[in-house]
């Protein structure tokens, strides 16, 4: 990349800018059981039919319909029982005319038998059954193939591996599936002024939050994130606290020490390695830079709490996501009338946050504009995002929101 530092981009462009900083991620075999919320990176084909074979779907008798056509509670059919068929049971006997077995529920179905009789409809006999109803050809009984016909697709290439997607590959048998592995993110903090939670707090200090928040936000969407020991403003100690890390990485996310200060860390030691630092026109996140460090992709986000958490919104987490090989990248969108007036600056577009539920006509903006209101961030549930151009929005007026859970 080159040139950019001059530039000032737009949040979409910037977003186009750091997707293409981060490669899809290289397929790998998993089992079943770590694939939880990955995406599947080939397709899936059934190697058995589901059902496997045509089966009871309840605890009962196989019989012949028509041997029972003539039963009611007053006239009840009795039928000798010739065989009975735990599930599991594989050398299953025909049905011979005028006799029934006796069956559980996912038992295989003995040929000749063409209907089930659940057992609360008889007596529960082993030796003969009483039976007191009529059942209709076909009653409780599932069919071969039914749901999956052998050889089918059952999952495509590009299903995102939700519970239902995990049972039904263990079902046609599937022991470990083809998918995007996670993305191994780095999280460093920078700032001479922050202390770890927990510790006493000195004068002139604050908690450091970001790394927190950010390594979360990369759980949240299945990668895994190693927290850096977060750095005062010390540009060896900056390089010596990703060096040890930086082969195993897809992506270094760092906060802080990017704007316009006496001590920007983050743009001291990147600066002429590989790394531009740019202005987005988007409020908050204006500071923003990105580009390669030996080959690893790096991401630098402003340090302000609101700042770094929407920036990872709007450009990392739509990058990450995509790497896995997500159809679906963006947060879902709704249109909804501002409960109260905003302003914004003219030349960028603004992230207010607010809250917005189910069924509700009106967003509520939450707190200020202030890149700092972390409480406000954290009460609210979407972005309220007023687009460039647009200096005031009126109580009552539609706005576009990014619903965020
Ligand atoms: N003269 C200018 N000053 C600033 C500008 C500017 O354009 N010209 N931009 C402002 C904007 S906008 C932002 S955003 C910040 C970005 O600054 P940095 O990325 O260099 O961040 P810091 O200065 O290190 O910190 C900003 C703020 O956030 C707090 N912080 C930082 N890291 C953490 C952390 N890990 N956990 C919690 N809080 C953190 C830090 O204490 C500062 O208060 O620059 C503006 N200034
Ligand atoms: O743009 Mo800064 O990221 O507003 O606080």
């Amino acid at each position: 990349m080159a040139n950019l530092a001059k530039r000032i981009f737009t949040a979409q462009e910037y977003r186009a800018e750091v997707a293409a900083l981060v490669p899809p991620l290289p397929v790998v075999s998993r089992p079943l059981a770590r694939c939880l919320g990955l995406v599947l990176a080939e397709d899936v084909t059934a190697g058995v039919s589901l059902p496997p074979f045509d089966n009871s779907a309840m605890d009962g008798y196989a019989v012949r319909a028509a041997d029972v056509a003539a039963a009611s509670a007053e006239h009840p059919v009795t039928l000798p029982v010739a065989d009975d068929i735990p599930a599991g049971r594989v050398d299953v006997r025909p049905l011979a005319p005028g006799t029934a077995h006796r069956i559980m529920t996912g038992a295989p179905l003995p040929p000749g038998a063409d209907a089930i009789v659940q057992v609360e409809l008889t007596d529960g006999g082993t030796e003969n059954v009483r039976i007191d109803a009529a059942v209709r050809q076909g009653l409780h009984i599932r069919r071969l193939g039914e749901d999956v016909a052998e050889g089918t697709v059952v999952l495509p290439a590009g299903t995102v591996l939700h519970p239902p997607q995990l049972g039904l590959a263990a079902a046609v048998g599937v022991g470990d599936l083809p998918v995007r592995r996670p993305p191994r993110v780095l999280v460093l903090s920078t700032g001479s002024e922050l202390v770890a939670p927990g510790e006493p707090l000195p004068p002139g200090h604050i908690y450091e939050s970001n790394s927190v928040l950010l390594a979360a936000a990369v759980e949240e969407i299945g990668g895994e994130a190693t927290v850096l020991r977060f750095v005062p403003d010390d540009v060896e100690r900056f390089r010596a606290a990703i060096a040890e890390h930086a082969a195993d990485a897809d992506l270094l996310v760092t906060s802080g020490g990017v704007s316009a200060g006496a001590y920007e860390v983050v743009k001291d030691a990147l600066t002429g390695h590989g790394v531009d630092f740019v202005r987005v026109a988007m409020q908050p996140g204006g500071p923003q830079g990105l580009g390669r460090m030996d080959g690893l992709p790096v991401v630098t986000l402003p340090g302000n709490p609101v700042s770094a958490a929407l920036s990872f919104e709007l450009f990392v987490r739509p990058a990450l996501l995509g790497a896995l090989g997500h159809p679906v990248v963006d947060r879902p969108r709704a249109r909804a009338k501002a409960a109260a007036t905003m302003t914004s600056p003219a030349n960028r577009v603004q992230y207010r946050r607010g809250r917005h539920d189910e069924g509700m006509v009106e967003v509520v903006p939450v707190g200020g504009p202030g890149s700092h209101l972390l409480a406000s961030f954290a009460a609210s549930n979407c972005l309220i995002e007023i687009p460039e151009g647009v200096v005031e929005i009126l109580a009552g007026a539609e706005v576009d929101l990014i619903l965020l859970d």
